[in-house]
Order: structure tokens, then sequence, then C-alpha cells
């Protein structure tokens, strides 16, 4: 039996570290693009001899050539740059806008039946751009965001409780920016109630960690944004697809029809739960928010409603 294809395209910080992931679980044979030849080839070659070592039969190729992506099973976007301290993702909206223009028309054309997995920043505005340009169906067109922004939030409950991350839950919804919204009444500790746990107060300054999670990294590092933990919340994602686990999670999907109206947000892009599998996006999940909840909500869709507003499309 043939292996799946997944093509990555940005073979930077985030590709190369999910190109290593992808193929340590032996998912599919994995194609890195960029348009710097000399890296995507030279990471995926590194990646390959590690391979006697760690134990794994799946091939990484590097190019910088789209015909060698055609018919890929699952395109993952994360060309684009990155931002450094002082920046807001928002800063990133032209310069990227035209990498995953310019990329969403490739995929198009190479691999029409793909799911795409959006990850270059501002996330929202962008998964909106690869949607329209590609014209995919919406099911199949879909933005990494809410896996990120839930794990940042179950590490700092596990942080502060002593308990094992293993046991809790955490979901955020919204925007991929600073008003995105964790919430407390969906996140669990072993199917306890996250308040049973942590003072109300605690919890406030764990969501406003979470909230500046990104950040927090951007500043540490300098030079870059985080890349460990968002490559291993794409791995969650593809893996979700290719083995048709219908598992529900966090991910910045296009809105509309009844579901659009009910969460006041039609026409856009952005976080809410869904069940992932064979399909795509198979369902979306209507959420009972409490009313700071939901104002918090509409605060996180109106940002990225004015941001896509400003795309040229
Ligand atoms: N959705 C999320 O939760 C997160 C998103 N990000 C975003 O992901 C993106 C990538 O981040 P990193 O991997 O850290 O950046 P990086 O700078 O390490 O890698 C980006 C790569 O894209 C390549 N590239 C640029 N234009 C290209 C094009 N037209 N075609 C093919 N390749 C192209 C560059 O040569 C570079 O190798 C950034 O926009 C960043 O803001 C980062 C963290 C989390
Ligand atoms: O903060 C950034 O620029 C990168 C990102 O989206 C994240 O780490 O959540």
């Amino acid at each position: 039996m043939n292996r799946k294809k997944i093509t990555i395209v940005g073979a930077g910080n985030i590709g190369a570290t999910l190109a290593l992931l992808l193929a340590r679980r032996e998912t599919a044979d994995i194609t890195l693009v960029d348009i710097d030849e000399g890296i995507a080839k030279g990471k995926a070659l590194d990646i390959m001899e590690a391979s006697p070592i760690l134990g794994f039969n799946a091939h990484v190729t590097g190019t910088a050539d789209y015909a060698d992506t055609a018919n890929s099973d699952v395109v993952v976007i994360t060309a684009g740059f990155p931002r450094k301290p002082g920046m807001s993702r928002d800063d990133l909206l032209f310069k990227n806008f035209e990498i995953v223009k310019s990329v969403s028309e490739q995929i198009k054309k190479y691999s029409p039946d793909a799911f795409v997995i959006v990850v270059t920043n501002p996330l929202d505005a962008m998964t909106y751009t690869a949607l329209k340009v590609t014209g995919f169906p919406k099911e199949r067109v879909m933005g990494m965001a809410g896996v990120l922004d839930s794990a940042r939030f179950a590490y700092f409950i596990s942080e502060k409780t002593g308990i094992s991350v293993e046991n809790i839950k955490a979901f955020v919804i919204g925007g991929h920016g600073d008003d995105m919204v964790p919430l407390r009444k969906y996140t669990t500790i072993s199917g306890m109630p996250v308040t049973n746990f942590l003072s109300d107060e605690e919890l406030s300054e764990i969501i406003e960690r979470t909230r500046f999670g990104g950040g927090e990294i951007v500043q540490l590092l300098k030079t870059g944004s985080a890349f460990y933990a968002p490559a291993a919340s794409i791995l969650e994602m593809v893996i979700a697809i290719l083995w048709n686990k219908r598992k529900i999670l966090s991910a910045s999907v296009y809105l509309d029809g009844e579901i659009g109206e009910y969460y006041g947000a039609s026409g856009l892009c952005v976080g809410v739960p869904i069940v992932l599998g064979k399909e795509g996006v198979e369902e979306i999940i209507k959420l009972d928010l409490s009313d700071e909840e939901w104002q918090q909500w509409r605060k996180s869709v109106e940002s990225v409603r004015k941001l896509v507003e400003k795309l040229p499309l």
C-alpha cells in the first residue's frame, strides 16, 4: 500500500520540527517545500539521516518545486514571516498574505483534493485567504491555533496545580490573538471542574498568561516565535484526519448558515470546537457560553473581522 503524502510548505522552525514529528510516527511520506531550496533539501536529508537511529521508514524529501508536491493528501502551510518582539501577529498581515496567496494557488493546482491546515499568522485571516484562493470546500481548509492555545492553558493549569497534564482538558476558542477566549466551564481536571482546584484569581492569572502565551515566547526567543508546541499541535490535527479519529478540538474554520448565525460570525474563519476526522471538519459544535464569555467572543470575532476586511481579496 502506498503511504499517504503530506506536504509542508515552509521548511523553517515549525515546518522542519513538524516533519520530524510526522516522520517519527510514520504517518506518511513528507515533502518539505521552501523558496530556499537548500533549506528544504538540507533539513529533509538531515531528518532522513536520523531515521536509522530513531527507526522510522517514512521518506522526507525537500524541494522548491511544487510539481513534487502533486496529489498530497494533506498540505500544511507554515510559509511566512514570524513576528519579533514589539510586533503583533496582525503586523504580519500584508507580507504573509502575499505568501499564503501564492502558496494556495500552487496547492489548488497540484493537490486539488488535499486537506489544508494553515499555520501562518495572522492565523484566522490567513485561513480565510487559503479558503478563498484555493476555492476548496470549507470542510477541507482549517487553521491551527486552538489546539496550541488550549495546550498552553492546560500546561499552565498543570504547573499551578501540580496535577499531571494528562488529566487536564482545557479549551480555548476565538481568534488567535490577544483577545482569544479561554473557557473556564469547559476546562476540567479528570472530568472535575477546574474551579474545584484553582481560585478565581489563580484562574484569571492563568487565562491572562494563555492569551499572551505566544508573545511570552517571542520575548524570550527574540528572533522569532514558538515552534515545538505549534508543531505538536499540527501533528494532532494531521493524525485526526489521516486516522479518522473524529477528535473534538478547537480550530479556525469558516462559519456560515445556521452555525454562523449561532456564533454571530458568518463569513469568517475563527476558532470553534469541531469534530475532525477523515472528511475534515465533520461537525461544528455549538457551545453554551456565559454572558461574559459571549461578550469576549464577540470582541474576538470583531478583531478577526476587521483584519479580514483589509485583505485585498
Ligand atoms: N498558528 C499558530 O498557532 C502559530 C503560527 N505561527 C506562524 O507560523 C509561521 C512560520 O513560523 P516559523 O516556522 O517559526 O518561521 P520561519 O521563519 O522559521 O520559517 C518560515 C519559512 O517559510 C519560508 N517561506 C517564505 N516564503 C515562502 C514561500 N513563498 N514559499 C515557501 N516557503 C516560504 C521561509 O524561507 C522560511 O524557511 C509564522 O507566520 C508564524 O507567525 C507561529 C507559531 C504558532
Ligand atoms: O505568537 C506568535 O507570534 C506565534 C504564535 O502564534 C504563537 O506562538 O501562538
